[in-house]
């Protein structure tokens, strides 16, 4: 301050020194009126120079960068309900707690990449019971008194239809059933972007076995010449067939067929489906159904649907060019008038829980994309609510006993666990050390034949076993509810994969929706993914990358009756 003060002199009195640039900004900073005079005092003399001394000037730099860093601190700790639970509990994030906009998150992962960091924790838990998308059931004596209460019946659906589902309890659409069956039912091609175990299989079977439902015996030339009605592409022979069992079980009081071609079978397996004639509902993978367009065992000429589910896989490189020849055998409608009578074209149906771009670049070669209606649910692309997720950060060689801890506490529980690696090679070495600690099991990897993955995940399904290791293959689609504990084993390589493996737990429908969890062992690799998880919850935003190119469609002028608006 002495020689600042000195300085301050020399410029009242001679002002012959130039003030380098770094040190008047550091000057300014702490010294602001001072250097406002000085600037005023040497407009009209010769330029100024100030002695600031190195130590000054160190001392200068530290308040700055303390400074700094207290602007990042966001104090998150609240008193209530955590969202974020870390081991340090300074960096607890209270629920009732919103980040602004332009606060940076302290992260309870921030130094995972350093050794130090082995046995760190931090919990993102559920801040609701049941998922978002099941909307809220009134009791059958309050309906009447009730006007938001939507039930399926008031969709339109024919009452045949709506009683096999009561027969399962399944009594209210779900957000994404509401927002979509209407469309569907009035012959729109739709785009349904909704996240995981929402309910989207019914989203678009319901309309389908109730448009099939009139056409058969109303429609004079169908029954002179019959046809599928439906062709469900699937990205593997274990979702195949649960889409399967769900429509059978829809389709069985109507006498309609359904049936499924996967892949690992013979072409003589493909030919069986259809010894009977063209099923109504046909079920098929890419290359199952590639193989049977080329043996002519079916027409896709006349289809009424074309549904592709998990869009995100079957859009992937290792899928798409076989979509691509698919869509080319199917005659898509550009319009809803098009899909009505002799000589109509196909509706389009394609849904997913994660969208990649370029799906409208392979979509705009057989339909206008103008045509295509998008419904988007509101947690696309959202940590699950209601779900608990743990990540943990452990050493290479205490993952294994992390685990077997993990699963030792889920049978106690009695519930099913699913455990995800990256690789088949991981999955193989894991059964053999869970064999070696007793722990009954089975296992799924993409390098087993389909019918053997097949018959595995049915038994699994049944209850015969309650720990599946798996790779990414269980991660798309499968319904499990009876599954309450993902573990990530391996932490997934993407966002888009974390989203469909967490989806695995806290299914509509699952009754308990809220008790499912997710636990993901991490290295200092995967932690760049875990901050930008942590961060989302943390900010309730959307996984950042996964934005797409979905838009909810522009609501249009016409007289669209959906029950909701
Ligand atoms: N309206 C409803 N009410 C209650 N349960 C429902 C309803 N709709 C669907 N379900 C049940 O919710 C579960 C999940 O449905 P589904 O498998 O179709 O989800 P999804 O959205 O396709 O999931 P994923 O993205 O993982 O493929 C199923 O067991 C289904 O029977």
């Amino acid at each position: 301050m002495q020689f600042l003060r000195i300085g301050y002199n020399s410029v009242s009195t001679s002002g012959k020194h130039i003030l380098s640039r770094h040190v008047r900004d550091s000057v300014c900073s702490l010294f602001a009126f001072q250097f406002t005079t000085l600037s005023h005092m040497s407009t009209s003399a010769e330029p100024v120079v100030i002695r600031v001394p190195r130590r000054m000037q160190e001392h200068i730099e530290n308040v700055k960068q303390m400074k700094g860093k207290k602007a990042e601190k966001v104090n998150t700790v609240k008193p209530g309900k955590l969202l974020i639970m870390s081991k340090n509990s300074q960096l607890n994030q209270a629920s009732g707690y919103t980040l602004g906009k332009f606060e940076q998150p302290t992260l309870a992962s921030k130094g995972w990449k350093h050794s130090k960091s082995f046995g760190d924790y931090f919990v993102i838990n559920k801040t609701r019971d049941v998922p978002p998308c099941v909307r809220e059931a009134v009791p059958e004596e309050n309906l009447k008194t009730t006007n938001k209460t939507i039930t399926f019946k008031s969709l339109n659906l024919c009452t045949d239809i709506v009683e096999i589902l009561r027969r399962d309890n399944i009594l209210y659409p779900t957000t994404v059933q509401l927002q979509t069956i209407p469309k569907l039912l009035r012959g729109c091609n739709v785009l349904c972007a909704a996240e995981t175990g929402s309910g989207k299989t019914l989203t678009y079977l319901l309309p389908v076995i109730h448009k099939l439902k009139g056409e058969i015996g109303a429609d004079d030339f169908r029954v002179v010449a019959p046809h599928t009605g439906c062709v469900v592409l699937v990205p593997s022979r274990e979702l195949a067939e649960q889409v399967t069992s769900v429509a059978k079980a829809l389709c069985h009081p109507f006498g309609m067929k359904v049936k499924v071609v996967g892949g690992g079978r013979g072409v003589g397996n493909i030919k069986l489906a259809f010894a009977s004639g063209p099923p109504d509902i046909l079920v098929a993978t890419p290359g199952a159904l590639i193989k049977a367009l080329r043996r002519h065992c079916l027409s896709m000429t006349e289809l009424s649907f074309f549904v592709i589910d998990e869009a995100d896989t079957l859009f992937d490189p290792s899928f798409a060019d076989m979509v691509q020849t698919i869509l080319t055998h199917a005659h898509i409608a550009s319009s809803p008038s098009q899909t009505q009578g002799p000589g109509r074209k196909a509706q389009l149906v394609v849904v997913g829980a994660t969208f990649p771009g370029g799906v409208g670049d392979v979509l705009s070669q057989v339909t206008d994309l103008g045509s295509i209606v998008t419904v988007k649910s509101q947690m696309l692309h959202f940590l699950m609510p209601h779900v608990k997720q743990t990540f943990l950060k452990v050493k290479g060689e205490d993952k294994l006993l992390e685990l077997h801890q993990a699963l030792k506490a889920a049978e106690q529980g009695g519930s099913a666990v699913l455990v995800f690696c990256n690789r088949a090679s991981t999955v193989n070495w894991l059964g053999y050390m869970l064999e070696d600690f007793g722990v009954p099991h089975s296992r799924i990897q993409g390098e087993m034949p389909a019918t053997v993955r097949a018959g595995i995940f049915r038994s699994f399904q049944k209850g015969l076993v309650n720990v599946l290791i798996c790779t990414d293959i269980a991660s798309r689609g499968l319904d499990t509810q009876r599954v309450k504990l993902v573990i990530n084993y391996d932490f997934p390589e993407s966002h888009a994969d974390y989203i469909h493996r967490a989806g695995r737990v806290g299914r509509a429908g699952g009754g308990g929706g809220g008790d499912g969890a997710v636990l993901s062992v991490t290295h200092p690799w995967d932690v760049e993914l875990v901050q930008t998880i942590e961060t989302a919850a943390r900010r309730r935003s959307v996984l950042p990358g996964m934005e797409s190119a979905i838009r909810k469609s522009a609501p249009k002028p016409d007289t669209d009756k959906d029950p909701e608006r």
